[in-house]
């Protein structure tokens, strides 16, 4: 395996029944790279990342993370959804640490919280939060056990345009920090290629291009031009 490399997927198939889902995929991820992938609704996008996730084996090939088989729950890997999942009877740092009291689990907790912008919400139940607290608590939450995979199916979904826009620029921003490979499922181009060095554009069961996309997380005029083109040429091949 090159040493730059930390997931291979290999001819992976997987079917519902008679529904054939996803057919011969094959998708090298690279370390600290940040891979979105996107496609039409039904597509298999979430099916891939739950295959990758181990919470689901396919019918067909295999899924290597740093040269070991995923068979099982993929425990180098945390994932993120739309819903936040929060334990709302515990405070939101024990919702990091799992109510431990462990001196260097309740540092590591505080230190997630200060990158996420929550210092002092440590002690207030989440049902006191923000839908993009919640998400920011969800995320410092999955960083916690230092996965080397960050795994992100839909997560800002349910959040207006305003709140979206900042977590997304958090979570490029943390991910960059932590240097974690991460993936991201998402409905929305624009989001894809705003924070994603490569999309992979899932279709017809299968991966149909992957886009190189230098201008990730760049806020230069020039940049967001060139981002616009991308999503332009990824939107058209969707469609056709
Ligand atoms: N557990 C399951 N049992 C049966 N069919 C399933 C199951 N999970 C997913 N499917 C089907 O597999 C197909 C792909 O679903 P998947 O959720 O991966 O698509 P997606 O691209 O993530 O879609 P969306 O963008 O709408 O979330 C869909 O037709 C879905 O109905």
């Amino acid at each position: 395996m090159t040493a730059n490399i930390l997931m291979t997927i290999r001819d992976i198939s997987k079917v519902y029944g008679q529904h054939i889902v996803l057919k011969n995929v094959d998708l090298d991820v690279y370390h600290h790279e940040f891979l979105a992938l996107v496609g039409k609704s039904g597509g298999g996008k979430s099916t891939l990342l739950r295959l990758i996730a181990g919470l689901e084996q396919p019918n067909n090939g295999e899924i290597k993370q740093s040269d070991r088989l995923i068979e099982k729950t993929n425990d180098k890997a945390r994932m993120m959804f739309q819903e936040d999942r929060l334990l709302p009877w515990m405070s939101v740092l024990d919702n990091i640490t799992f109510a431990s009291k462990n001196t260097q689990a309740q540092k590591e907790a505080k230190n997630l919280l200060d990158l996420v912008g929550l210092t002092e919400y440590a002690d207030v139940y989440p049902t006191k939060l923000s839908g993009g607290q919640k998400q920011r608590l969800a995320l410092a939450r999955a960083l916690f056990a230092h996965p080397d995979l960050l795994l992100l199916d839909e997560p800002l979904g349910a959040l207006d345009a305003l709140t979206r826009r900042n977590m997304q620029d958090l979570i490029i921003k943390v991910c960059q920090k932590k240097q974690i490979t991460t993936i991201l499922v998402t409905h929305d181009i624009n989001e894809a290629v705003r924070m994603a060095n490569r999309i992979v554009l899932i279709k017809d069961q299968g991966i149909k291009e992957v886009f190189e996309n230098p201008y990730q997380g760049i806020n230069t005029t020039e940049a967001k031009e060139k981002r616009a083109l991308i999503a332009d040429d990824i939107l058209e091949k969707i469609l056709n």
